[in-house]
């Protein structure tokens, strides 16, 4: 058995920082602050193909995202087939069901999806757009992916709490461009 790597002890405090900033959030309070971050993703959001997720536990939840937004506009969510399949995009509105990870999504029936914006769920990130996810590399191998063929703005959300000096990127990180909390937006490139 090898010891933690210090990104799975950062990973670890950032997530129990994030569970107990979250808990202690009355209900109004919670959906006030997803409110203003809410108001901050639209004002960035532009044109084509939208990816949000639908959030768990402690997570801060996009998914209000969808109210003002243009008519007909496409928003897809995280897909997948099995535990061990690669993350796609698969276009949300109708019925979600139960995916392997404990996180509802669209069915394998549902239109892929090449997003031209993606909402980043977080445990932790930084200023420069350095990120801690859930660790598997479903988002750095999904953003790796879209980046070789295309463009895409990655807006990674977390609660103020997530917002630290410093997270060491490895080789394989793919850095956010822009991170939005309820009181900040920050450009992580000019
Ligand atoms: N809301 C949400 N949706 C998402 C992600 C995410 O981080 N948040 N993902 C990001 O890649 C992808 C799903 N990837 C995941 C990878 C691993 C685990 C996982 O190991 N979960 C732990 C519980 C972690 C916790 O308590 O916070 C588990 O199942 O034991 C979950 C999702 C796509 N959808
Ligand atoms: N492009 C890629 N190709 C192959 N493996 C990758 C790629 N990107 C990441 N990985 C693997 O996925 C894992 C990602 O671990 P890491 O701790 O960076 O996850 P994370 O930053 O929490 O991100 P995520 O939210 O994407 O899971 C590593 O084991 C890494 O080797």
């Amino acid at each position: 058995m090898t010891s933690p790597t210090s990104k799975e002890i950062l990973r670890q405090s950032l997530r129990q920082a994030r569970d107990s900033y979250a808990r202690a959030l009355d209900p109004a309070e919670r959906a006030g602050l997803e409110a203003a971050a809410i108001g901050r993703l639209r004002a960035v959001l532009g044109p084509g193909v939208w990816a949000s997720y639908l959030a768990m536990g402690s997570e801060i939840s996009p998914a209000r995202v969808a109210d003002n937004a243009p008519p007909d506009q496409p928003i897809a969510f995280p897909w997948f087939e099995s535990r061990e399949a690669r993350m796609l995009f698969r276009l949300g509105g109708g019925v979600f069901s139960s995916g392997p990870f404990g996180i509802r999504q669209p069915p394998g029936t549902a239109p892929e999806m090449r997003p031209d914006w993606i909402i980043v769920p977080l445990v932790g990130v930084d200023p420069a757009g350095n990120r801690i996810g859930q660790g598997a590399g479903h988002y750095d191998r999904a953003l790796q992916s879209l980046r070789e063929d295309g463009r895409v703005t990655t807006i990674g959300l977390a609660w103020d709490v997530q917002l630290v000096d410093s997270i060491a990127a490895d080789p394989w990180d793919q850095p956010l461009d822009l991170i939005i909390t309820p009181s900040r937006t920050i450009r992580t490139r000019p």
